[in-house]
């Protein structure tokens, strides 16, 4: 994708460009190897990060850069008492391993109880560590997370853990560029993850297959740093490297400030280049993407992947009506396991279990969201919900605001910081059969517990879900 300096270039082009280490020569046979990239900040977690340390070590390794690399603890986080020792063998040992390698290679490490502890994704832009132009990687699918501040990146698997951590370089083959240009303006109650869920819909789950996209237009350059985070985070549900969006004000004014932000003149100097970024004009995408935000409802999906999404004023699909006969078996394969019947509107799909959290919604913003609905309401009876911000920072932050006392008086638990009930890596799990509005971004087949059924749904659909016990908007409730 790289194109000369020179040329109009796209954002991902420009930050790519300026952390080629080694660019990658055509060979004889015409194909062009990949070029050596530079990264900027390498976050870790325990699921992805034992075998990458224990390769380290086998090679007599050192870390070549401990103070770009930066670990915390979520996936396997009990979220009820952070501060007692994880029952959980399995959960116990990785933890347990992580705080080991950590120590042993000089690694920042977050562990659980400690007030900056939270999903890696969510730590990142908290402590400012995520800055615009910037390549971040970490060995997690949801790192596209990070690109909402311009920075690109990218989700890596163990191999290539190992490779950053030895190198601070990685071998990255070129990629393509779409821009999904979201022109209007969301209607009152739309949200980012509503605008998302809805990309995804017309794209399709594969639709961003080798590409970074960049998102852009007027309905973007509205949203806050945690809408932008959580539009980037789900780049990955449609296929993609990667999602960005350039930096501006709001970024700036998101950083500024924050622990590892620069200060004094090496704001301004930063802030200088990063205005430098934007995609130029005229710029070519291999692909645009335009989407009008103005005609977009809330979404909720109703299948087993991320791209099975409609409004909620619809009705479940027919399988019959799909014309394509693979998408039609998907579709049919789908309803039986998620248990709904064509036709059905989804308002009526009754519900036993909201989860609000995540990478994708456990930011504060998501929350003051929440106890917005929430406030001087409950819960429906019988419903379980579970409110778990994606920090403890966050978790300090609403409860200094008072989000925490309203989540609890309408009968919600209010927990720890942790991945929680986004996968079942941890105690918070759905039974079989059990039925749950998530503000999460996967739905895939026993994703959030063993027969468990997922719809994702925005931060202020699942408020109101849980009060009505069926499939709501706020707009629903009286
Ligand atoms: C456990 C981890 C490797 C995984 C990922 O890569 O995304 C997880 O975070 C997820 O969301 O499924
Ligand atoms: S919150 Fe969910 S999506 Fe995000 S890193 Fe954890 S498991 Fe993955």
């Amino acid at each position: 994708m790289t194109q000369s300096a020179g040329n109009p270039r796209t954002l991902a082009e420009k930050v790519w460009d300026d952390h080629v280490v080694v660019p990658g020569e055509a060979d004889a046979s015409g194909n062009t190897n990949p070029d050596l990239i530079y990264i900027d900040l390498h976050l870790v977690h325990e699921v992805t990060s034992p075998q990458a340390f224990d390769g380290l070590r086998m090679a007599g390794r050192k870390l070549r850069r401990p103070d770009l690399t930066i670990a915390t603890e979520d996936h396997n986080v009990p979220t009820v008492d952070i501060f007692s020792p994880i029952a959980d063998q399995v959960s116990a040992l990785q933890v347990e391993t992580l705080r080991k390698n950590c120590e042993e290679f000089g690694v920042r490490l977050y562990p659980m109880g400690d007030a900056e502890q939270g999903i890696v994704h969510v730590v990142g832009p908290q402590l400012g560590l995520t800055q615009p132009g910037m390549t971040v990687v970490c060995g997690d699918s949801h790192t596209s997370t990070h690109g909402a501040f311009g920075a690109l990146a990218m989700g890596i698997g163990t191999s290539e853990v190992e490779h950053v951590m030895a190198t601070q370089t990685l071998s990255l083959r070129p990629f393509k560029t779409m821009a999904i240009t979201v022109d209007g303006e969301l209607p009152p109650g739309v949200t980012s993850k509503d605008l998302i869920l809805a990309v995804i819909a017309e794209i399709g789950t594969g639709g961003g297959q080798g590409h970074v996209l960049e998102y852009r237009g007027p309905a973007i350059e509205k949203l806050s740093m945690e809408a932008r985070m959580t539009i980037c985070n789900m780049s990955i549900e449609a296929g993609a490297r990667a999602g960005m969006i350039a930096p501006d004000e709001v970024t700036y004014e998101f950083l500024k400030g924050r622990p590892h932000a620069p200060t004094g003149d090496d704001w301004d100097a930063a802030v200088e280049y990063w205005n430098s970024l934007r995609t130029d004009e005229g710029a070519v995408f291999d692909r645009e993407v335009h989407i009008d935000a103005s005609a977009l409802t809330p979404f909720v999906t109703w299948g087993t992947n991320p791209g099975q999404g409609l409004p909620l004023g619809a009705n479940v699909p027919d399988p019959a009506d799909i014309t394509d006969e693979t998408e039609a078996q998907t579709a049919a394969r789908a309803l039986e396991y998620m248990d709904l019947t064509p036709g059905m509107p989804l308002r009526e799909v009754k519900v036993d279990t909201v989860f609000v959290g995540s990478c994708t919604n456990g930011r504060i913003e998501d929350l003051r969201a929440v106890a917005e609905v929430l406030k001087g309401r409950k819960v429906a009876d019988g419903m379980r919900m579970l409110v778990v911000p994606g920090s403890m920072k966050v978790r300090a932050q609403a409860d200094a605001e008072g989000l925490g006392e309203i989540f609890e008086a309408a009968g919600a638990e209010w927990r720890m910081a942790g991945c929680s009930m986004c996968l079942g890596m941890n105690p918070d799990q759905l039974s079989p059969g059990e039925r749950c509005a998530s503000t999460s971004n996967r739905n895939f087949e026993g994703r959030q517990g063993k027969g468990g059924r997922t719809h994702l749904v925005s931060p202020a659909v699942a408020a109101a879900t849980a009060v009505r016990g069926t499939l709501a908007a706020p707009a629903d409730l009286d």
